[in-house]
C-alpha cells in the first residue's frame, strides 16, 4: 500500500528550568493510504507531541525538532518554512483535539470556520462554500444544517462540536487526519458515534487518520496498525491483530494487560499477597487461570519492572477470557512452565 507519511528517527526535546526534557527519541513509523494507524502509550510518552510536530504545532522554543524527518508529499516537514505549512496544514493534513474548544473559534460561526478554510485551500466561490458548508455538517450529522451553519460553537452541545469539528476538518478533504483523543471528553454513547462517523467518512474519502488514544477497546474497533510508544520510542509496530493477540515487547504485554476487565468485580477481589510490595496483589479466589497468573506475574516482574503489578498482570490472564481474545494460547514464555 502506498505510504502517505514517513516519520524517520525523530527526536524532540524541550528545554526547561529543569533543563532537557527528550520527548520523542528516535520514533519511526509510516501511515499508509486510507488506513487506521493508532498511537497508544502512557501519559506522557510523548503521543501528543509526536503528532503535533507533524503538524509542526510544537512550541518553539521551548521545544525543538533536533534530528529526523517528517516525508510527506516529496518533502521533509520538518524544513518546510512556516509560510509553506500553513498551505499543508487543514488542506493536507488536518488535526482535530481531545477539546473542540481548543480549535474551533468561539468568535465565527460554525459555518464561517469551514468556509474560510474551502475559499483558502480550495479557492471555492462563497456561495460554493457555503453549499459545502451545510454538506459537511449533514455528511457529520448535525440536525438541521441550514440554519445550525449560522451558529456559533457555544450554541453547539458538546458532541456537536465534536461533530462540527470533524466537519472542519475534513472539508478540505485532508490525506491525512491526526485525531489526538477525539472522543475522550465525550459521553460513551457518543464516543462510539463519533468513532464510526470518523470510520464512515474515511471510507468515502479515503482519508489516511493517526489515532492517538488511551481506549484500546477504541483501538480494536477502528485502527489497522498499531504504534506503541513508551518513554519517549516506539517500542512495537504491528497490526491490531499482532498487537493484542501476539504482543512482542513486554510492554505492550502490560499496556494490554491494563485493558478494562469485563468482571469488574473479580478487580475487588483481589488481595494482597503476604509479604509482598503493596501494590502486589493475588489473584481473586479459584480463579481458573491462577497458576498461569503467578507464573504471567513473575515474568512480568523480571522484565517489566516499570509497569508491574499484580492486579494488571493478573488481567494479562483474564485478558485470555475476554470475547475479543484470540482463541491461541497466549506465548510459550506465559504458559506454566514454558520457556522463558
Ligand atoms: N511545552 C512543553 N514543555 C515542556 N515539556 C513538554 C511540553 N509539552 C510536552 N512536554 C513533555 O513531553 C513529554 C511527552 O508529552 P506528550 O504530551 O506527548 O505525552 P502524551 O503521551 O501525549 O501524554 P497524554 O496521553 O497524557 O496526552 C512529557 O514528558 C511532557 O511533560
Amino acid at each position: 500500500m502506498e505510504k502517505v507519511l514517513e516519520v524517520r528517527d525523530l527526536h524532540v526535546s524541550f528545554d526547561t528550568y529543569n533543563g532537557e526534557v527528550k520527548a520523542v527519541r528516535g520514533v519511526s513509523f509510516d501511515l499508509k493510504k486510507g488506513e487506521t494507524l493508532a498511537i497508544v502509550g502512557e501519559s506522557g510518552c510523548g503521543k501528543s507531541v509526536t503528532s503535533q510536530t507533524i503538524m509542526r504545532l510544537i512550541p518553539n522554543p521551548p521545544g525543538r525538532i533536533k534530528q529526523g524527518e517528517i516525508l510527506f508529499d516529496g518533502k521533509d516537514l520538518t524544513k518546510l518554512s512556516e509560510r509553506e505549512m500553513e498551505k499543508i496544514r487543514g488542506a493536507e493534513i488536518a488535526m482535530i483535539f481531545q477539546d473542540p474548544m481548543t480549535s474551533l473559534n468561539p468568535t465565527m460561526t460554525v459555518g464561517r470556520q469551514i468556509t474560510e478554510g474551502l475559499m483558502k485551500h480550495q479557492k471555492m466561490s462563497k456561495e460554493e462554500a457555503k453549499k459545502k458548508a451545510v454538506e459537511m455538517l449533514r455528511l457529520v450529522g448535525i440536525p438541521s444544517p441550514e440554519s445550525r451553519v449560522n451558529q456559533y460553537p457555544h450554541q453547539f452541545s458538546g458532541g456537536m462540536r465534536q461533530r462540527a469539528m470533524i466537519a472542519i476538518a475534513l472539508s478540505c478533504a485532508p490525506k491525512i487526519l491526526i485525531a489526538d483523543e477525539p472522543t475522550t471528553a465525550l459521553d460513551v454513547t457518543i464516543q462510539a458515534q463519533i468513532m464510526e462517523l470518523m470510520k464512515e467518512l474515511q471510507e468515502k474519502l479515503n482519508t489516511s487518520i493517526i489515532l492517538i488514544t488511551h481506549d484500546l477497546g477504541v483501538v480494536a474497533d477502528v485502527a489497522d496498525r498499531v504504534v506503541v510508544m513508551y518513554a519517549g520510542k516506539v517500542v512495537e509496530t504491528g497490526t491490531v491483530e499482532e498487537i493484542f493477540y501476539r504482543p512482542r515487547h513486554p510492554y505492550t504485554w502490560g499496556l494490554m494487560a491494563s485493558m478494562p476487565r469485563l468482571d469488574q468485580k473479580k478487580e475487588q477481589e483481589l488481595l494482597p499477597i503476604p509479604g509482598s510490595p503493596p501494590n502486589l496483589i493475588a489473584p481473586p479466589k479459584g480463579c481458573p487461570f491462577a497458576a498461569r497468573c503467578k507464573h504471567v506475574m513473575k515474568i512480568c516482574q523480571e522484565r517489566m519492572p516499570d509497569v508491574t503489578n499484580i492486579s494488571s498482570n493478573h488481567q494479562v490472564s483474564c485478558w485470555l477470557e475476554h470475547p475479543m481474545a484470540p482463541k491461541v494460547e497466549p506465548p510459550a514464555q506465559l504458559v506454566e512452565g514454558g520457556a522463558k
